[in-house]
C-alpha cells in the first residue's frame, strides 16, 4: 500500500504549534517570510551555551515598543526594537533586558545600538511567537540567507513569518459535553472547545436550559489560578466567578465561559512576574508594560465564537468592563443589558480595583 507522503507533513499551522513547544523548550525556530528569514529564540530559556554559538552571527534581541520604552531604547519599528547584541553580552545581558525583574535594583546602561535597516517581520512574528508561548516577549534573532536550508540541516522547525503574524481567529471545535451537576443548579452542563492551531481548550458552564432565542444571562470569565482556586485577594475573580454563577443557579439559567486566557492573555508564570513587580510599587498596568506586555493581551473573539457555537446571538453581560461588551458587539453578539458585578472588593486589591477603573475604563 502506498501512501502520498505530502500528507504526512505539517501544514502551517501545524509547525507553528510545534514551534511553539520548541521555544518553551529553548530549541531554536527558524522564522520565513518572503524576502528574509531568521534563527529565533526565545529569550527567557536561551542557554550560554547556544548564545555562543550566536555570537559571530550578528544577533540581535527584538523586544516590544513597551519593555523598548523602559529600557529607553528607540523603538525604530514601530511596535518592536531590534537591540545590537553588545560584543561582550552574555547570557545575563539578555535575561536582564528581557526580564524587568531587576530594573530597579541594577538598571540596565545604554547605549544601545539597534537595528533600523531591513525587515523586522521575521522578529515580529518571533515575539508573537514568544507571547503565544507564554514566555517573555522577547526573542534573539541571527539573520539567515537560506533558512528552509539551515532549518533542514539543523533538524529545526521551519515557520512561515505571516502565519504567525496572522490575526484570523483559530476555529474552535466543541469536543464533548456532559451533565454536571453544581451546588448551584443540579441542571449543570459543561462543554469543551478545542482551537485548530493547538492553542489552549476553553470551557462553557451551561446552567438550565437557556432560550435560544432570548437573551441569555452571560459571563466571560478569564483564568484566574491564583484568584479562581486558591483564594487570592489580589484581585477579585474568584467572588466574581462565584456571584456569577450564584446568579445564574437563582435565575435558573445562563452561560459562564471559561477562558483560559490567564493573566489577561499573558500566562502565569508573566501573571506572577508581574505581581513581582507590583511588590516593587508598580500597578497592574505599569507592570504589564514594564514586561513588555500591552495592557490586555486577551482575545475576546474566542468567547463570541463559543457563545454562537452553542447556538446564543443575545447576551446579558455580566461584567464591569465596557470594553468585553465592546469587543463582543464587534464580533457580532448583542449586548442587550451588561449587568454589573461588583463583589469581592477588600483591602489588598482595592488599589488593583481603582488603577482598572482609572486605566483600562473599569466601572467602579
Ligand atoms: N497581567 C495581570 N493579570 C491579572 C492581574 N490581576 C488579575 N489578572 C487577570 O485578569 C483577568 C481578569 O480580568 P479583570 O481585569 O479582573 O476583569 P475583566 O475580565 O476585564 O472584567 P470583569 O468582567 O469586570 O471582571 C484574569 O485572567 C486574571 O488572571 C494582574 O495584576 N496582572
Ligand atoms: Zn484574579
Amino acid at each position: 500500500m502506498t501512501f502520498a507522503t505530502e500528507s504526512f507533513k505539517p501544514d502551517l499551522t501545524e509547525r507553528l504549534a510545534r514551534s511553539r513547544s520548541d521555544l518553551r523548550m529553548g530549541v531554536p525556530i527558524v522564522v520565513c517570510d518572503a524576502d528574509a528569514a531568521g534563527l529565533v529564540c526565545a529569550a527567557e530559556v536561551l542557554s550560554a551555551e547556544r548564545l555562543a554559538s550566536l555570537v559571530g552571527m550578528n544577533p540581535v534581541l527584538a523586544i516590544t515598543n513597551h519593555r523598548a520604552a523602559t529600557l529607553k531604547v528607540a523603538a525604530y519599528d514601530g511596535d518592536l526594537a531590534r537591540v545590537i547584541l553588545p560584543k561582550d553580552a552574555g547570557i545575563a545581558w539578555v535575561q536582564a533586558m528581557a526580564d524587568p525583574a531587576d530594573d530597579l535594583r541594577s538598571p540596565m546602561k545604554g547605549p544601545f545600538r539597534t537595528a533600523r535597516d531591513g525587515s523586522a517581520t521575521v522578529h515580529r512574528a518571533g515575539i508573537a511567537l514568544t507571547k503565544a508561548s507564554r514566555l517573555l516577549p522577547a526573542c534573539v534573532v541571527v539573520a539567515l540567507k537560506d533558512g528552509p536550508a539551515f532549518a533542514a540541516q539543523h533538524d529545526l522547525t521551519r515557520v512561515d513569518a505571516q502565519t504567525a503574524l496572522t490575526t484570523a481567529l483559530s476555529p474552535l471545535d466543541p469536543v464533548i459535553s456532559a451533565k454536571l451537576p453544581l451546588d448551584v443548579s443540579e441542571a449543570g452542563r459543561l462543554h469543551i472547545f478545542r482551537p485548530e492551531d493547538g492553542g489552549e481548550e476553553h470551557y462553557a458552564v451551561e446552567i438550565g436550559t437557556p432560550d435560544r432565542a432570548a437573551p441569555v444571562l452571560t459571563r466571560l470569565h478569564s483564568a484566574c489560578f491564583t484568584g479562581d482556586l486558591l483564594g487570592s485577594l489580589k484581585c477579585d475573580c474568584g467572588p466574581q466567578l462565584r456571584g456569577a454563577m450564584a446568579q445564574m443557579g437563582a435565575e435558573g439559567a445562563g452561560v459562564l465561559l471559561y477562558l483560559n486566557q490567564e493573566g489577561r492573555g499573558i500566562g502565569l508564570a508573566n501573571k506572577m512576574r508581574a505581581y513581582s513587580l507590583q511588590d516593587q510599587g508598580f500597578d497592574t498596568v505599569e507592570a504589564n508594560h514594564r514586561l513588555g506586555f500591552a495592557d490586555d493581551e486577551r482575545d475576546f473573539r474566542i468567547g463570541a465564537e463559543i457563545l454562537r457555537k452553542l447556538g446564543f446571538s443575545q447576551v446579558r453581560l455580566l461584567t464591569n468592563n465596557p470594553a468585553k461588551v465592546a469587543k463582543l458587539e464587534s464580533s457580532g453578539l448583542t449586548v442587550t443589558e451588561r449587568v454589573p458585578l461588583k463583589v469581592g472588593e477588600n483591602h489588598h486589591n482595592a488599589a488593583y480595583l481603582a488603577t482598572k477603573a482609572a486605566k483600562s475604563g473599569h466601572l467602579l
